[in-house]
């Protein structure tokens, strides 16, 4: 990491309660060997869990002991496995280019989604999009496109914001800089101001339900399209800033509990709105949501669960792992045990077939894929904040960030996979090349 961050004592006090990860961050910088921060991992004194159980402590006991397992068979082998890259490549470009099996129809409302994971994951790895590709994403995603200016998740789906969230992304990937333009942008913004409720907030669809995943898709949209307006978001900031709760992360909504998902979606939609440094200070509780974040990546895992008291999962190292970014900004220090994180994606989510997962023991799937990817590139990169990149428009700061690879002698080049936008979550690469319409 650079040697600008330091350590300072308000983030010993912050991490009090987690001394031996904040040892364990110091050995790893300072010996920056992997295999050095899993023995520390494994030396780790026991679970705290074990005093009081019940049948959460013993689903995390046993996690536990499965993943100290497959930590010793590797510390026992001296061998850190890599990514394995063209595994994950032949995985994705399978089931984009393939029928998709019977079992999938109960992702029949999630076509947008998929598409968006699968050709996300494959940016990520360094994979390309040809002109054929190209055309089959453009044409089936804006198959899905409506009257009103949203897409539905699948064909005669109504329009969903998330699904809507997913096509865009998946349209803006899909190298052909001209595809956006084919988006009437004025029915798609008079669609999101429908969504908007007074408080501030979105709902999903039309009388649909509420929470920070709308909120942020609605945002994202709205920036990606050019269409972000005072009256689209007015209050949202507010609205958002309600949601966050007593132990630091965000709910759903004011008052529910916080999870990693809905933390991302408020955080990042937030920093749509303003410099993270700025923002996150003026709408939340900086303190106590640096303490939440940090308590979510588990000492003997390395990677991180959704909320307190829940399993490690591979997909949390992007929900949670990518509020780290704009946490690093507002606060300047190391907050991420990026050593420990790469540790757990590489040895403990990785299918000798192909394709990402939560956790050993579970089968891969395109949505761990592609976040379990993104929490990967997270852990190899460092985001700048360039105030010089934005301008006093509202919504340029999403569009003022610079990722670069965190040097690191030791890392195996298979390894890496692109940088990723701290906000969109997807390659920098594409938001650089086709950030104008
Ligand atoms: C942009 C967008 C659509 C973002 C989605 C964000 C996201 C992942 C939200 C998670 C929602 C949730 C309550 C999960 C709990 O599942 P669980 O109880 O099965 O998992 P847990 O035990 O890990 O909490
Ligand atoms: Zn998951």
């Amino acid at each position: 990491m650079s040697n600008s961050k330091k350590k300072s004592d308000w983030y010993k006090t912050v991490l009090g309660s987690r001394r031996i990860v904040e040892e364990m961050v110091v050995k790893s910088e300072t010996q920056s060997s992997q295999l050095d921060t899993l023995e520390i991992m494994l030396s780790s004194k026991g679970s705290q869990f074990q005093k009081v159980m019940t049948l959460t402590t013993e689903q995390q006991i046993k996690v536990e002991d499965d993943i100290r397992q497959v930590y010793e068979s590797i510390l026992d082998g001296g061998q850190l496995p890599t990514l394995k890259k063209v595994q994950h490549l032949s995985f994705v470009k399978y089931f984009l280019e393939t029928n998709l099996p019977a079992g999938f129809i109960a992702l029949d409302a999630s076509h947008t989604w998929m598409i968006f994971w699968l050709v996300n994951s494959l940016l990520l790895l360094g994979g390309k999009i040809d002109q054929d590709m190209s055309s089959k994403i453009s044409e089936n995603i804006l198959s899905y496109l409506n009257e009103d200016g949203g897409f539905g998740g699948g064909a005669g789906l109504i329009s969903h914001v998330v699904s809507s969230y997913a096509a865009v992304m998946a349209l803006f990937l899909s190298n052909d800089p001209n595809v956006l333009a084919k988006i009437d942008r004025q029915k798609t913004y008079e669609w999101l101001l429908s969504l908007k409720l007074e408080d501030g907030s979105f709902c999903m669809y039309k009388g649909g339900e509420v929470d920070t995943r709308a909120v942020y898709c609605a945002l994202v949209i709205a920036s990606i399209l050019d269409i972000l307006t005072p009256e689209l978001v007015d209050n949202t900031a507010e609205w958002l800033g309600r949601c966050q709760t007593f132990e630091g992360g965000f709910g759903g909504v004011p008052g529910d509990e916080a999870h990693g998902g809905y933390s991302f979606c408020a955080v990042a939609a937030l920093s749509i709105l303003g410099p993270p440094q700025e923002i996150i200070t003026k709408h939340c509780d900086l303190k106590n949501l640096v303490k939440w974040s940090v308590n979510r990546q588990y000492q003997l895992e390395g990677g991180m669960n959704g909320r307190t008291n829940k399993l490690v999962d591979g997909c949390y190292s992007h929900w949670v792992g990518g509020i780290f970014p704009f946490l690093e900004l507002a606060t300047q220090c190391d907050l991420l045990d990026r050593a420990a994180l790469k540790n757990y994606i590489l040895i403990c989510c990785q299918e000798e077939n192909g394709g990402l997962r939560d956790k050993p023991g579970k089968r891969p799937d395109f949505y761990h894929t592609n976040y379990v990817l993104c929490g990967l590139s997270l852990c190899q990169h460092e985001t700048k904040y360039d105030p010089a990149l934005t301008t006093e428009t509202l919504g340029a700061s999403a569009f003022a960030y610079r990722v670069e690879r965190i040097k690191d002698p030791q890392e195996d080049p298979v390894n890496f996979v692109e940088p990723l936008h701290p906000i969109f979550g997807i390659p920098m690469d594409t938001v650089l090349k086709n950030r104008k319409l």
